[in-house]
């Protein structure tokens, strides 16, 4: 076999293999530029790859899988690949297929959380769990922490939950169980939070239950306590490749040594050793986001120490953006200190330049944008499907969805209320889930009387120290309910009845149903359906939807062959296993939040799509709003005195920004009273960071202060009478405000310029006029201040004089 583009010092890698079927080298190798293809054919030595946003590191990482299987005959079932969200994992599934056909499906490419879970539901019982396991998710976690604070009496204002529970995050992040922590203990307030973690663990085990950080703590204890699990893996897994390795905590570092290191530090000398598996990671320092949830930057800064021989690559050229919005990324990032430098090019051109609005308040920002994307669609420049819009925190979502639903544009919210986390899913699911794991109190209780079925408190306290007496679990106290001292025979029969139920549902989950049939009979066994069906809360009609949409959502994952995530891959290959209820379940409990992210249907104009900087992580858009550019809110207020936060948010800055391909709008509000009382905040210090030369101020706050709102878009046209840019959609509360601004500044003469006219401004004084647009009530001219810089101003509100 030949290669038509050669590679000094690689061609070894080349197998000298009689002809099969397959893609061609070539092909595996197009599109790529050298370095990239150093790191997809690299042998042997754990490889870094480290560069700068967009330059391609995932489609490395993507084309080296293709490569291991298709040229250096790895079996797809020996490849482990770690993505950041699931979404991304199927994506990289669904490329690496494209490339090599079908034979990929039964290689491991899943988030961190995921390859966990397969591994604990296989060896669950070296640790003491049973396999069918419950994971707990945030809201689950806050309900048993709350019992836990119940339990040993702890000051509800002294000790929340939201606080113990971060706390034990980091511990177990750090891998520190609750003997660590106990040990550690350095005061009295650490003595209590290492009690409840106690505590917590217990009750967590009791209910067979892991929470999210346990799945990987819980995974390195098993691969250090038992060395022959770890070697079954070293020897399974002998490609392991890492993508965003920025974002890794200390626990996700260890279980990656576990697997790849040359020695890991406890191995039996009797035993025989398995060579090291092959590892690349790839990532970029200054996209390291996630402190707060413990990802450590020394991860990647320290790689080459922790893995000697390592080899590194660095990527330096940007395939997704435009120069114009590296230059601004390059700009921002460079004020962090103690980094590394790498300059990002790209030979897409200085593309256009930054857009840049001042708004008044928080609405205002929002109409901007929604005005904006009209523009953008009506000219064919974008499909709403190209557009995002990223903001600081969740709440921001809020305005821009009240004006898209004003307007009528169709949006979509990746992260916030998500569906799996409104009340009738989460109902809906507590009853699957205690199905599948009887033990598992929380949901248990959740549904005990939901629908209202007359188990109250009373009931369940008898019931419950019935458990206590007897030491058995809440749910054998149940079926014996007779023996619960105190208990009202109405109750009684209310318990027995639910019982019987609930009986009846577990056979059918016994018998392999699928996870939609026992979904659709929880729904209408359980008087759910009917108590929604028969309320008069207009809610409930949507709750209905939402319900028929998670049946939709089992219905499509039990038709989906390959949908198991615990099956083996082998038992897949040979057909042996069909997805049931408790692969359902772990899918929808590790559905991260980019998974909501709208599927490309390239016939689909799209929606538009609105999310946190943190969930922007890898993504790019081809149109990007980056909104709330204030100090308190982007940085955040908690960042504005301390070093190593500013610096975290420079990097989020980063991240937003180079999701940007084509367009970048950046944008703040004056005043916004998204917290209750408006505050006045003044503009992000990541502002005054970009180069004045890459932003087009649309409006500015002098003019803003100054002229009320002089208004260049489609509202106020539409109040003059102006084609309008978007007739089918309502502008009228635009149009309102543009009046009540029309009303506060009248409408001056329009003065007749021309390019290199001399001007004199009211308040940026002389100036010669560089270009001009638009006519009569639209006329905008470009001008030069000199020292104020290059303003574009509404002829008919700016006071300007010809000179
Ligand atoms: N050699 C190349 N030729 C053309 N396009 C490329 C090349 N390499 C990457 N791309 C494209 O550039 C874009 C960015 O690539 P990719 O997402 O892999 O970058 P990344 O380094 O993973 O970015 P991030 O740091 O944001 O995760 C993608 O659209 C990708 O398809
Ligand atoms: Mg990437």
């Amino acid at each position: 076999m030949s290669t038509s583009i050669p590679l000094p010092g690689l061609e070894s890698v080349a197998p000298s293999d009689p002809p099969r079927r397959g893609p061609s080298r070539d092909a595996l190798l197009e599109g790529l530029n050298e370095p990239q293809r150093a790191a997809v054919m690299h042998e042997g030595a754990p490889l870094l790859v480290v560069a700068g946003a967009g330059s391609g590191k995932t489609r490395v990482l993507t084309r080296r899988i293709a490569w291991l299987i298709s040229e250096r005959r790895a079996h797809p079932g020996s490849i482990l690949a770690i993505t950041f969200t699931n979404k991304a994992a199927a994506e990289m599934k669904e490329r690496v297929e494209d490339l090599v056909g079908k034979r990929a499906r039964i290689m491991w490419v899943s988030t961190f959380h995921s390859a966990c879970v397969r591994i604990l539901r296989k060896e669950s019982d070296k640790l003491g769990y049973k396999s069918n396991f419950s994971i707990y998710d945030a809201a689950d976690q806050k309900r048993l922490m709350t019992l836990v604070c119940n339990d040993l009496d702890l000051d509800p204002r002294r000790y929340q939950p939201g606080a113990l529970l971060h706390w034990v995050s980091n511990q177990k992040n750090e891998l520190r169980d609750p003997e660590d922590a106990t040990k550690d203990a350095r005061n009295n307030l650490e003595e209590t939070y290492a009690a409840a973690y106690t505590t917590y663990q217990r009750r967590l085990r009791e209910a067979n239950a892991l929470d999210f950080d346990d799945l990987i703590m819980a995974t390195v204890h098993l691969l250090q306590t038992f060395p022959e699990v770890r070697e079954t893996y070293r020897r399974r897994f002998r490609h392991v490749l890492v993508d965003e390795y920025q974002d890794t905590n200390h626990a996700q570092y260890a279980l990656i040594h576990q697997l790849c290191a040359d020695n890991p530090e406890d191995l039996d000398s009797t035993e025989e050793r398995v060579e090291p598996a092959e590892l690349m990671v790839v990532g970029d320092a200054d996209q390291s986001i996630y402190a707060f949830r413990g990802a450590n930057i020394r991860n990647i800064l320290d790689f080459e120490q922790d893995f000697p021989n390592a080899t590194s690559i660095l990527l330096e050229q940007n395939y997704r953006s435009t120069q114009t919005i590296l230059n601004a990324a390059n700009a921002v990032i460079g004020h962090n200190k103690g980094r590394k430098e790498k300059r990002l090019w790209s030979e897409a051109g200085d593309g256009d330049r930054i857009v840049g609005y001042v708004a008044d308040d928080e609405r205002d920002e929002a109409r901007f944008v929604s005005e904006e994307i009209d523009t953008l669609v009506d000219e064919k420049a974008a499909r709403p499907g190209d557009v995002a819009i990223f903001y600081r925190t969740n709440a921001q979502s809020r305005v821009f969805e009240e004006v898209f639903i004003r307007t009528g544009q169709p949006y979509k919210v990746v992260g916030g209320v998500r569906f799996y986390e409104r009340r009738e899913v989460r109902d809906a699911l507590a009853y699957l889930r205690m199905l599948v794991n009887p033990a598992d109190q929380v949901s248990l209780r959740r549904i005990l009387n939901t629908p209202k079925r007359g188990i109250g408190d009373r009931a369940v306290a008898c019931v419950q120290a019935l458990a206590d007496r007897d030491r058995i679990i809440f749910w054998e106290a149940l079926q014996r309910a007779e023996d619960a001292p105190g208990l009202a025979t109405r109750s009684l029969s209310a318990i027995q009845a639910f019982v019987a139920m609930v009986q009846e549902l577990q056979s059918m989950v016994d018998a392999g149903e699928r996870a939609d049939v026992v979904l659709e009979s929880v729904l209408a066994r359980s008087g759910y359906l009917t108590s929604l069906e028969e309320s008069d809360d207009p809610q409930d009609e949507t709750r209905l939807e939402n319900l028929a949409e998670l049946v939709a959502v089992a219905r499509e994952f039990a038709e989906d062959p390959l949908a198991g995530p615990s099956a083996d891959p082998t038992d897949v290959e040979a057909g042996i296993v069909a997805p049931g209820l408790a692969d359902f379940l772990e899918r929808v409990a590790l559905v991260a939040d980019t998974d909501q992210i709208p599927d490309d249907d390239p016939d689909d104009q799209g929606v538009v799509t609105l999310m946190t900087l943190h969930t922007a992580k890898g993504l790019e858009f081809p149109v990007v709003f980056l909104t709330g550019l204030e100090d308190g809110v982007f940085p955040h207020a908690r960042a504005l005195g301390d070093q190593p936060e500013l610096e975290e948010e420079r990097r989020l800055a980063y991240v937003g920004v180079t999701r940007a391909r084509a367009r970048l709008y950046i944008s703040r509000a004056v005043v916004r009273s998204a917290w209750g009382a408006p505050s006045h905040n003044p503009g992000s210090r990541f502002l005054d960071e970009l180069p004045v030369d890459l932003v087009d101020w649309r409006r500015t706050e002098a003019a803003q202060a100054q002229w009320g709102r002089p208004d260049l878009s489609g509202s106020a046209g539409q109040r003059l009478g102006a084609p309008t840019v978007a007739g089918r959609r309502n502008f009228s509360a635009a149009a309102v405000r543009a009046d009540a601004a029309a009303r506060a500044k009248p409408a001056r003469e329009i003065p007749s310029l021309e390019p290199g006219d001399r001007v004199l401004h009211d308040s940026f004084g002389m100036g010669t006029v560089v270009a001009l647009e638009g006519v009569a009530e639209k006329a905008v001219a470009s001008i030069d201040f000199g020292s104020e810089g290059v303003k574009r101003l509404l002829l008919r509100y700016a006071p300007v004089e010809k000179l």
